[in-house]
């Protein structure tokens, strides 16, 4: 069993975003700047966007944290994205997700601007992904391609069963695979909670990759998965110890895979790693840079 080290992984990736960025700065341009609304005080959203701010500095990035209150209102909430949006120092644009439920996820998601939508959500950008265009692509998706890229995982014509089937990783991970991507053409089946158990098994039990997005401590089991199996853990579920887990039984599952993910250390690192690359792309875009 190989680890693949999202900490290591993302490590690299950050330190070769701010080698360019300090070349960028040196010849007399502006340093990148990433901003990121946070709504309301939601603990793990907290500790996520404490990271992101603490690797975009990594990065060699500017970033500014912009904090409403729970109660604000859904029209005062799009009108600072808005601001954000129309701001020429601002590369790239966040609104931490969940939101308060009065507000519509859809209708903030649809207010970023697409050419800052660095977490690749915005229809535009899903859709250009989605048809193999450039495109941002979501962060969680992307990072993921990239620990497997990174470890020369082989994925080209193996066969990923992808569980879950959310808007932000289980979707679009299954698209990115499959299509002709640098990190792609695998063949992959999207399963979701309408997919019976026994055709869940047949998935699971024959695939190379097997990419788990449920929120479910221990949904993947050893019986579930052949020797040799890549598991990709994207959950991130706090027990009431206080301990971190993903979706995988880990201490049994990993005996049987060539590579597995560690929960923490694993693909939540490579999502913020993912997002830098895609602040890098938005402000190279701003100023025609490659
Ligand atoms: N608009 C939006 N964009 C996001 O990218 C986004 C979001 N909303 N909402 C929530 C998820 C979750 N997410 C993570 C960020 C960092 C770690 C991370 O650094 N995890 C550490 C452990 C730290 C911890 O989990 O407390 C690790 O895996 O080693 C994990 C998950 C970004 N998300």
């Amino acid at each position: 069993m190989n680890l693949l080290d999202g900490k290591k992984c993302a490590e690299s990736l950050v330190a070769e975003i701010a080698r360019k960025v300090a070349g960028y700065t040196e010849s007399g341009l502006r340093t990148p700047h990433m901003t990121i609304i946070l709504v309301g005080e939601h603990a793990p959203s907290e500790s996520y966007v404490k990271s992101k701010i603490a690797t975009s500095g990594l990065a060699g990035f500017e970033s500014t944290l912009l904090r409403f209150p729970e109660t604000i209102r859904e029209s005062e909430l799009l009108a600072k994205i808005k601001e954000v949006n129309e701001d020429p120092t601002t590369d790239g644009l966040i609104v931490q997700l969940p939101l308060p439920k009065h507000i519509n996820q859809q209708h903030v998601i649809n207010a970023i601007a697409p050419e800052k939508d660095i977490d690749g959500f915005h229809p535009a950008n899903f859709g250009r992904m989605t048809l193999g265009q450039k495109a941002f692509r979501p962060a969680t998706a992307y990072g993921i391609c990239k620990l497997l890229q990174f470890y020369e995982v082989p994925v080209k014509a193996k066969h990923c069963v992808v569980i879950g089937r959310s808007n932000i990783v289980g979707k679009p991970i299954s698209i990115m695979l499959s299509n002709d991507f640098d990190i792609g053409n695998a063949t992959v089946t999207l399963t979701h909670i309408e997919t019976p158990r026994e055709l869940l098994l047949d998935e699971t039990r024959r695939a190379d990759i097997v990419i788990v997005a449920v929120g479910i401590p221990g949904f993947v089991t050893a019986d579930m998965v052949k020797d040799g199996v890549v598991l990709i853990d994207v959950g991130i579920n706090r027990l009431e110890s206080g301990k971190i887990v993903g979706d995988v039984d880990f201490e049994n599952v990993a005996q049987k895979c060539s590579w597995i993910t560690p929960v923490p250390g694993g693909v939540g690192r490579m999502t913020v790693a993912a997002l830098m690359i895609n602040t890098l792309m938005a402000y190279q875009n701003n100023f025609n840079l490659a």
